[in-house]
């Protein structure tokens, strides 16, 4: 059922490399067997491996004379060998040099093409982790990296379509295979290098000894940190759970943003009387954490937390979030932290790269994380890393144990204990369905345009409502004392729209509202809104 022994009755017949770009990642079917037909085969990786190489040699051409080194890593998914082999392979046979890793993180991965450590044939020029984050299981992809980051859209698609080149005019056999690369153990590398950063804030070789600290891999690429960050600093990790890879995701998927992934986590907490739980997604870029008590520490919560431990290191820094961040948060941040809370899209590609810009042009900024759990810290390279987010967190536990602010979760559950949270919170995603006849000859894009835009025109009608004074994305507006966001997808042909009030009544008169808007539009899926409402 792998990509490698794809039934060609399952295969997309004519591969469109364009419909493998997901924004700045490569996403695909890779897994034959369910109702999605494969288009990530193993020739189409080997394809997009020699178009990487062929890209990376250009961007790379005038820097270096000696050959250049490409990392590649996976997280836990069924198909990664295959990908790896086939991708490893398009590399090789272009004449560069890889370094497989195995099993790894997305984070550890753009390090990789930082690390100055010869015996670990380090730095990479380029890096690559096979991963489709937390889709199912027959899904996979991947993401690129070099040392300055990550491969933005317009690189990816760049590569795609010299990958459509190379696929359509080669039937050639490379003679490299994956044994004749070499491999390191990298992660452990990457694992030690977070324990040191952990040792030298506390000043002590085992500054957790007395945490009951738990993790929940969700059977993906995280399981490393239990015992390769955790122990060794001298946590307690009894009752940490879905450590050992598994492709198939057997207990649940691994993504902080899923409520079922958030019971198991939790539950475990409980259960076994943990100070602390940390969950990560598939390739370890995401994570949140909950408390003690059970509580959650995920989206907003999150958000707060961290930037709460951040503003206490760069005071009056401005915080970058995503578009569906509340405005409870804004409060927390900007009357309590004393900080600048610059709410911006979705997309966690388009955070970092606000919170970046925002220091070019002079505003200090040092923290920029969506509710997803993506987070980056211009301390950590403005990199994305899950690992590094919930080192901030043992970091501020320990500091705070030592300096006898309290025990356990305590601290920081403490730090966000004047956030305000809405009574109700509510998220449904609308449906355009591209081939009704109301959409036409639009693109969903442009359907989904008119939409917000007659929600814009009729926000005049109702005094209850107000629109947002600075807003980057859709239509976000305030009453009720709440507030909606409706926007568009970033990738999908769906329009999500935010709903936070303090009651469900509140949520609904909100809810209303937009109804009588998108209920004229007669190619969207409007019935989950209409259930809400009745
Ligand atoms: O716009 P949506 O469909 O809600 O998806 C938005 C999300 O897409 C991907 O999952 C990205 O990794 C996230 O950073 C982003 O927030």
């Amino acid at each position: 059922m792998f990509a490698g022994t794809y039934n060609a009755s399952t295969v997309v017949e004519k591969i469109d490399f364009r419909k493998l770009q997901n924004g700045s990642d490569i996403r695909g079917v890779a897994v034959a067997g369910g109702e999605e037909a494969v288009n990530l085969t193993v020739d189409v990786a080997k394809a997009i491996g020699a178009a990487f190489a062929q890209w990376l040699a250009d961007k790379k051409k005038e820097s270096t004379s000696s050959a250049l080194r490409v990392s590649i890593g996976h997280d836990s998914r069924i198909s990664a060998s295959s990908l790896e082999q086939a991708i490893a392979q398009g590399i090789g046979d272009t004449g560069l040099d890889v370094v497989l890793y195995g099993l790894a993180s997305t984070p550890a991965m753009f390090n990789s093409t930082v690390t100055e450590r010869e015996d670990l044939l380090c730095p990479a020029d380029g890096a690559i982790m096979i991963t489709a984050s937390h889709l199912p299981y027959n899904r996979n992809g991947f993401k690129f990296f070099t040392n300055t980051g990550g491969l933005g859209k317009a690189d990816i698609s760049d590569i795609l379509s010299r990958a459509a080149q190379i696929h359509s005019g080669s039937s050639s056999q490379g003679n490299v295979t994956s044994k004749d690369m070499k491999r390191v153990n990298y992660m452990d590398h990457y694992a030690s290098d977070l324990v040191k950063i952990v040792q030298a804030a506390g000043g002590k070789e085992r500054p957790l000894e007395g945490f009951h600290i738990l993790v929940d891999a969700g059977n993906g690429a995280g399981g490393f940190f239990a015992e390769k960050v955790l122990k060794p600093l001298g946590a307690d990790t009894t009752g940490s759970q879905f450590l050992e890879p598994d492709g198939m995701f057997p207990n649940h998927i691994p993504n902080p943003e899923d409520k079922k992934a958030m019971e198991a986590v939790t539950s475990a907490v409980l259960k076994h009387k943990a100070d602390l739980g940390i969950i990560f997604d598939t390739d370890v870029d995401r994570s949140a954490a909950v408390d003690s008590s059970g509580r959650e520490l995920n989206r907003n919560r999150l958000i707060a937390l961290i930037s709460a431990i951040v503003l206490a290191e760069h005071p009056g820094t401005t915080i970058v979030t995503d578009s569906i961040t509340s405005d409870g948060l804004t409060e927390f941040i900007e009357k309590k932290l004393g900080g600048k809370h610059h709410r911006f899209k979705r997309g966690y590609k388009n955070v970092i790269d606000e919170g970046i810009r925002l220091n070019s042009v002079g505003e200090e900024s040092h923290l920029a994380i969506e509710t997803s759990g993506h987070g980056a810290l211009k301390e950590n390279r403005w990199l994305d890393d899950g690992a590094y987010l919930m080192v901030k967190l043992l970091i501020k536990l320990a500091a705070g144990k030592a300096a006898g602010e309290g025990e356990g979760s305590e601290v920081l559950t403490r730090l966000i204990e004047s956030l305000e949270e809405a009574g109700f919170a509510t998220e449904f995603r609308l449906k355009i369905n591209e081939s009704h006849q109301d959409v036409g000859s639009k693109t969903f894009r442009e359907y989904g345009e008119e939409v917000l835009r007659r929600l814009e025109e009729s926000l005049s009608s109702d005094s209850n409502l107000t629109k947002a004074p600075k807003n980057y994305e859709g239509v976000r507006v305030s009453g009720h004392g709440g507030w909606f966001l409706l926007r568009l997808s970033l990738h999908d042909p769906v329009l999500p729209l935010n709903i936070e009030a303090p009651t469900k009544d509140a949520a609904q008169k909100l809810g209303s509202f937009v109804m009588e808007v998108v209920s004229g539009f007669k190619a969207l899926d409007v019935s989950s809104l209409q259930k809400f409402l009745t």
